[in-house]
């Protein structure tokens, strides 16, 4: 998912300097700037003690895995909620399944809303994208157009085919590779198979500019991922020392908007030759401008020449990209990977695949099937959170927790990680055991609240079933073509399964195994 503030916190080395010379430009004007404190006599949740101005920073830096970092300081200070004052904000931390449930079900309602956070405000014109506008009738309207037209499981059906293309030549690529008996770079293949199945569906066939678009994509990906002062500050905005990451985002912004400009334009074109075609989501989107159905108050909304139907392709689109390419990626990697630690695990979900497939190729109306390998797959999802920290949600009104007192504006989240693996829940948490859920009773789908990959409530992922279709796809794939081994060097067990926490939390270090092909169907 897209990065937020907290994320950030790991990557430490930049911030240490960046926080020097904030430190020093706030001491000197801080009878200028006064942070908020919340009016006394509430009974705040508990947390650790606090240091003037940067509050808890101190307890996050030089940890690189926030997520295991808020845990132990969860343990320690705050088993079910627990306060932290991150630089300016107020923070609360959600680390057990029923506290969970009470911000993601019960006050659902009042913690709909997310923080305003630099990037996505420039990126997206002011938050006008879906997973960072703030709740209220603009979101709702394009979750609505997200959920019915974009992520819909009869979307993601009609992309069957794209992903089918793209899944057989990525097993073409392994078998030519399998011959030399070198190791294949599985992350990266699984990247590029992700990135070619969003940008059609996004793009239908428009490979050149799909592939500039891409290209600016990562780099917003990285720059955005790391330690944003500015979020944590944002009455220092305007500083010297932060506007050159403005600029950057800018900068961005405005490459992306051209790039997707010219592909609007190449779309328009196409359909004054060919009529009225639906073929992708900038299709899909284009038809309901022509249809003027999309719901969505047309006030000044343009910006810089760009209108706004372009404008909300463009956050649709580009968030699709910073949403499911990397998380997406991820769960695979982590899934294959615990395979490969685990070969009994390995052995059963290949056996079922080559049943399943006894006829000698893979399609998806047989991935149904696949009960082993859904199990194998919610394990994963569920010792590997792709988005270990779910996006920041934020109360518009003050509200109340079990018994605490929550002021407005405070910023939540929810360790999904740490829940994940709650011991009162799951026997062994630590273990990858997929037969856990052989009788079917939990699920990802935002109603057990001792498992949330996905998020719950109504901020929930709405790219879950567009994503699971790939990584469902290529798991069985790959365990149907090939054998899998461990580079000579190493032994399964020695597999390094070293985290690296930023818009995703993925392997520290591309998963690389040697594929070798099943003689009888080679
Ligand atoms: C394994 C893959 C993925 C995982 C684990 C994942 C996880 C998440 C999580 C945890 C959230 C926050 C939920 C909350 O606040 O309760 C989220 C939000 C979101 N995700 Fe995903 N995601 C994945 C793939 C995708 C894909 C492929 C797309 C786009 C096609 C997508 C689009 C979004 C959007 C738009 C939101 C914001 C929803 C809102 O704020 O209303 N995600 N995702």
């Amino acid at each position: 998912m897209i990065s937020c503030s907290l994320e950030a916190i790991n990557n430490i080395p930049c911030l240490l300097l960046t926080l020097a010379t904030i430190l020093t430009v706030t001491l000197l004007i801080r009878n200028k700037q006064q942070r908020s404190k919340p009016a006394a006599g509430l009974n705040l949740p508990p947390g650790p003690w606090q240091l003037p101005i940067i509050g808890n920073i101190h307890q996050l830096i030089g940890h690189r895995q926030p997520h295991r970092r808020l845990r132990s300081l969860a343990h320690k200070y705050g088993p079910d909620v627990m306060s932290l004052q991150l630089g300016e904000l107020s923070y609360i931390v959600i680390s057990t399944p029923e506290a969970a449930q009470q911000v993601m079900k019960t006050h659902d309602l009042e913690f709909a809303s997310r923080p305003s956070l630099l990037a996505p405000n420039v990126l997206f014109n002011g938050c006008k994208d879906i997973a960072f506008a703030p709740y209220g009738e603009y979101w709702r309207q394009m979750r609505k157009i997200g959920v019915l037209e974009l992520f819909s499981g009869k979307r993601v059906q009609s992309f069957r085919r794209v992903r089918e293309e793209e899944v057989s030549n990525l097993v073409d690529s392994i078998a030519l590779l399998a011959e030399t008996g070198e190791a294949v770079d599985l992350t990266s293949m699984m990247s590029a198979v992700t990135s070619a199945v969003t940008s059609r569906a996004a793009f239908g066939k428009a490979p050149e500019l799909s592939d500039a678009f891409m290209m600016v994509v990562d780099h917003i990906s990285d720059v955005i991922a790391g330690f944003k002062i500015s979020d944590l500050y944002p009455s220092f905005e305007s500083l010297p020392v932060l506007t050159g990451y403005r600029a950057r985002l800018d900068r961005m912004r405005e490459a992306s908007h051209s790039i997707l400009d010219r592909i609007i334009d190449e779309h328009k074109s196409r359909r004054r030759r060919a009529g009225l075609i639906e073929e992708d989501m900038v299709d899909v989107l284009l038809n309901h401008q022509e249809n003027q159905d999309l719901g969505i108050p047309i006030t000044d909304e343009v910006i810089k020449g760009v209108t706004l139907v372009s404008m909300l392709i463009f956050c649709f689109v580009l968030e699709l990209f910073l949403a499911g390419i990397d998380t997406s990626t991820t769960a695979f990697e982590w899934i294959m990977s615990e395979m490969i630690v685990n070969p009994t695990v390995l052995k059963r979900a290949q056996e079922e695949v080559r049943q399943v497939f006894a006829d000698g190729s893979v399609d998806e109306a047989g991935l149904r099937q696949l009960k082993y390998l859904d199990m194998v797959i919610s394990e994963g999802l569920r010792l590997h959170p792709p988005v270990p920290l779910l996006l920041p949600r934020e109360n518009a009104e003050k509200a109340t927790l079990d018994a605490y007192d929550i002021p407005i504006n405070t910023k939540v989240i929810v360790n999904a990680w740490t829940i994940n693996r709650d011991s009162r829940y799951w026997t062994e948490p630590e273990k990858f055991y997929p037969e856990r859920f052989m009788d079917g009773s939990v699920d990802y789908r935002g109603t057990h609240f001792q498992f949330i990959p996905f998020g719950a409530g109504r901020r929930m992922c709405p790219g879950m079933s567009f994503s699971l279709a790939i990584v469902k796809l290529t798991l069985a794939s790959l365990l149907f073509h090939f054998r899998w081994r461990v580079p000579t060097e190493m032994t399964r067990e020695g597999l390094d399964m070293t985290e690296c926490f930023g818009a995703a939390l993925r392997r520290k270090n591309a998963l690389r195994l040697i594929p070798v092909l099943f003689d009888d169907i080679a």
